[in-house]
């Protein structure tokens, strides 16, 4: 992802020091009588560096939205997913966007999947990359700490807002 934008081959992988959190979750989804009124996960984006998402093989339900629609990622046994989360989107100016996401519900099916979240040591600061910057593409992001970000993204995904948005310049 450096490379694609242009950066030090090792810029993104150099934020990340020995204190940078990791964790796996488990999302467990009950089959839900009103799949029309319930979500499993409502709409997000992950706040993170990364996240692997390996999902149920058989039953979908994830769905990212496009161009104001959404769509329904397939399913497939042998396949992981690798989402950018908003600390990418930061680095790269808005280059990656972290993509907004849910988990809709199943009437006649439980779901499974896992997702390992690659987070940032809480006092790192995440800012726009430098050498991605010009007087004709300046910083769409203000330079705010993990922590203080963390704390605010979960605020807003209590709210259904995205946190993201009050970052940007
Ligand atoms: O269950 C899924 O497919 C997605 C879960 C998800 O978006 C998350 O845990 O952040
Ligand atoms: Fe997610």
């Amino acid at each position: 992802m450096s490379k694609a934008l242009g950066l030090n081959e090792d810029y993104i992988v150099a934020q990340f020091s020995n204190k940078a959190p990791s964790f796996a979750r488990f999302n467990y989804y009950p089959p839900c009588p009103r799949p029309d009124l319930v979500f499993g996960v409502k709409p997000h984006s992950d706040s993170g560096v990364l996240t692997i998402l390996l999902m149920d093989k058989d039953v979908g339900g994830l769905q990212v939205l496009r161009d104001g629609a959404w769509h329904n990622v397939p399913t497939n046994p042998h396949r992981l997913l690798i989402n950018i989360g908003d600390f990418v989107e930061i680095m790269s100016n808005g280059i990656f966007k972290s993509p907004v996401h849910r988990a809709v519900t199943n009437a006649g099916k439980e779901r499974i999947s896992l997702a390992m979240f690659h987070g940032l040591d809480p006092k790192e600061e995440i800012e726009p990359a430098t050498a991605l910057l010009h007087e004709k593409q300046p910083a769409r992001y203000r330079k705010i700490k993990a922590k203080e970000y963390l704390a605010g993204f979960y605020e807003h995904f209590c709210r259904g807002t995205r946190f993201i948005e009050a970052v940007k310049i």
